[in-house]
């Protein structure tokens, strides 16, 4: 009876999927975070180490880690890699200074062999703000269609209203129940 409860919850689609947020610090991981928790907008202060929440979407069961994105803490981001079957990176789209840094964390972590099959969704995030590089721009910037073996997907998003962030969340939900490459 347990062997078949547990072959029809998965078939259902109630399984957990490891998520990991990273991008550099201030970028909107926390509140990106708390938006898909709880709908609104929390107070958040620079991440020391990681937060962890469980988010349910259409069935679909997401453990997501939202790790400290500051230069001390990057070193850290491996320790949270095992099986994390999506990695989303969020982008401060006006944060054109630090875009290079980015680029190289990005393309540096994706060399790990713990990431190999994990798919990337990119948000760009804080559109709302006038100087925001598009979605475009970052996709090119950070050379993502280099990226070969890699099922990628970049995404606009605000933060603080919540547009785009759910286009993110179903672009996820529908790779985790895509078989690994
Ligand atoms: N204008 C604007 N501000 C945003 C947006 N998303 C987040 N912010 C603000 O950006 C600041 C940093 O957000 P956090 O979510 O704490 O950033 P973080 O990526 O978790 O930063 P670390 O924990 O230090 O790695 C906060 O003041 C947020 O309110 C957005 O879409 N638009
Ligand atoms: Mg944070």
């Amino acid at each position: 009876m347990g062997l078949l409860w547990s072959k029809l919850w998965s078939l259902f689609g109630n399984e957990n999927h490891k998520v990991i947020i990273v991008g550099l610090d201030n970028a909107g991981k926390t509140t990106i975070l708390y938006q898909f928790l709880t709908n609104e907008v929390v107070h958040t202060s620079p991440t020391i180490g990681s937060n962890v929440e469980e988010i349910l979407w259409n069935n679909t069961k997401f453990i997501m880690w939202d790790i400290g994105g500051q230069d001390a803490i990057r070193s850290s981001w491996g320790s949270y890699y095992s099986n994390a079957e999506i990695i989303i990176l969020v982008v401060d789209s006006t944060d054109r200074e630090r875009l290079p840094v980015t680029k190289e964390e990005l393309h540096s972590m994706i060399q790990n062999e713990e990431l190999k099959k994990a798919r990337l969704l990119v948000f760009a995030n804080k559109q709302d703000l006038s100087d925001a590089m598009s979605a475009t721009e970052i996709s090119k910037y950070l050379n993502l269609t280099s990226l070969k073996d890699r099922i990628w997907h970049i995404q606009s998003c605000c933060a603080l209203t919540g547009e785009g962030l759910y286009n993110g969340l179903e672009w996820i939900a529908t790779q985790t129940k895509r078989r690994a490459p």
